[in-house]
């Protein structure tokens, strides 16, 4: 017998990577139900497309790295199935941040990947840069999904929605922006970034909100730049998330080159600033909350005057940088907000020479800057979102959900390729209908038989 499987590459191109995944499935024919698995994830070398050069000839690293992702995708599929494997290519908020700084730039980069792209053996659907909020709904699909909240198999073997319908909310820290997105308990409920969504026969009405700029590199950006307007001497700066003895020199355009930071008066892209750590709990979650507005929101508000219904009491999955931050400081799963609290605190006390030592897995340039994102985690969270003690436990710290990535891709793939059809009737029986309608009559009369004998019998005894 011959099983068929459907095969898709999707190419997650990233604010600070890019990431080439192989999903693929069973051909069931009923209502797309086979299970997806990930296949292969290959990380493209390099940075992100965003900060890619236009030229392939000029920019050999980022283009060698992903001929090397394809070339495994190439050799994973067997050939007589490259025309019918569906490749896509879908940017998020660097391309977004690109685009609306320098069009140009933006259309000749994914102009020079679809030529690439269109010239390998796969059947090639789209290169596109996604909104944030479709990004944000794409990710909350994807933790559903794997996490088996659409569908499940009950005893009778066929696919049913699970009891209970609870759904789990998504939140994606990127590199320069940030998604989160849950369901509405009112299925009522409209409003700007509310959208409904179809899936399997039922509707969902989901909250989603994407913030560019707050993606945890570009956040940091606006952190150091808030640290340089602020210092005496604007080349010598004190950067209290730093860990004491941790000192380093960078370009002025590292931090300003960007479009979510202010321009400095004399601005000059090229000047050399050397940022010095000095381990300084207090004074780092006040840079941190400072580059959140907090003060223009009241009711159903999350910050910066952005609307958000409250998060509930429902659970949520918390991914990518939320997951490395988790991971760094050592609470990654479920934890509590008091641990969340003393763990920073106690983080951002090390020195850097403590630090080196207490966490040596973690390589200096992810290091020197799980300070500043532990309390930007917190910060986002709570003053942000709004999740108090009782509601952070909640929220769980993964980057992996049955070995398969979470992120917005796999989401996307299944959206895209009408894997998760918007109508399907989910309960079919294991027979025909007629022959259940007829056993169904059969038991039912059958019971109301014998509960009638049994009121006659007892009558008759007692009289
Ligand atoms: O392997 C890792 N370890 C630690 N941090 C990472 C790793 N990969 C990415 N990051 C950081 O986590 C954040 C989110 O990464 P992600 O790859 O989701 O961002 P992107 O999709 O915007 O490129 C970024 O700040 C990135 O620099
Ligand atoms: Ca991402």
């Amino acid at each position: 017998m011959c099983v068929c499987v459907c095969v898709c590459v999707l190419i997650d191109s990233g604010s600070s990577r890019s990431t080439v995944y192989l999903y693929q499935w069973p051909a069931e024919k009923e209502n797309n139900t086979g299970v997806v698995t990930q296949r292969l994830r290959c990380s493209v070398a390099g940075p992100g497309i965003s900060d890619m050069l236009v030229d392939p000839a000029r920019d050999k690293l980022s283009w060698t790295s992903i001929r090397e992702c394809m070339n495994n995708v190439t050799k994973i599929v067997p050939a007589a199935q490259h025309n019918s494997t569906i490749l896509y290519l879908g940017a998020t908020a660097g391309m977004r941040l690109l685009h609306s700084q320098n069009e140009t730039m933006s259309n000749e980069i994914l102009g020079n990947l679809q030529n690439y792209l269109q010239s390998l053996p796969f059947n090639y659907q789209n290169a596109s840069i996604m909104s944030g909020d479709e990004e944000g709904l794409y990710g909350w699909i994807t933790v559903n999904y794997l996490m088996g909240n659409f569908l499940e198999k009950n005893i009778w073997n066929t696919w049913v929605r699970p009891a209970g319908g609870k759904m789990v909310g998504s939140m994606d820290l990127g590199g320069a922006s940030t998604q989160i997105a849950f369901t509405l308990p009112d299925p009522t409920a409209r409003g700007t970034d509310i959208v409904q969504v179809s899936l399997y026969g039922y509707e969902y009405n989901i909250y989603t909100h994407s913030f560019l700029c707050y993606g945890k590199n570009e956040a940091e950006k606006r952190v150091l730049a808030t640290l340089v307007k602020n210092s005496k001497n604007a080349t010598h700066v004190i950067n209290p998330c730093f860990g004491r003895g941790y000192n380093t020199t960078v370009a002025a355009e590292s931090i300003f080159g960007t479009q979510c930071t202010e321009l400095p008066t004399n601005y000059d892209p090229k000047q050399m600033i050397t940022l010095v750590g000095s381990s300084d709990n207090v004074a780092c979650r006040d840079v941190v909350h400072g580059i959140f507005d907090l003060t223009s929101c009241t009711d159903n508000c999350s910050f910066d005057g952005v609307y958000q219904p409250p998060v509930g009491s429902g659970d949520f999955l918390a991914y990518a940088g939320y997951f490395y931050t988790a991971q760094a400081i050592g609470l990654t799963s479920i934890s509590q907000l008091d641990q969340w609290n003393s763990t920073t605190w106690e983080f951002c006390s090390w020195d850097w020479p403590t630090l080196k030592l207490k966490k040596s897995w973690i390589s200096d340039i992810y290091l020197k800057s799980y300070c500043y994102s532990a309390h930007y985690v917190q910060t986002i969270l709570v003053n942000g979102y709004k999740f108090n003690k009782d509601t952070w436990k909640n929220i769980d710290f993964q980057k992996q959900v049955h070995n398969t990535s979470v992120g917005w891709s796999l989401g996307y793939m299944l959206h895209t390729s009408n894997m998760i059809p918007a109508e399907a009737k989910l309960v079919r029986l294991p027979m025909a209908n007629s022959v259940f309608g007829g056993l169904l009559f059969l038991f039912t009369a059958l019971t109301i038989v014998s509960v009638m004998f049994l009121i006659i019998k007892a009558v008759r005894a007692c009289y």
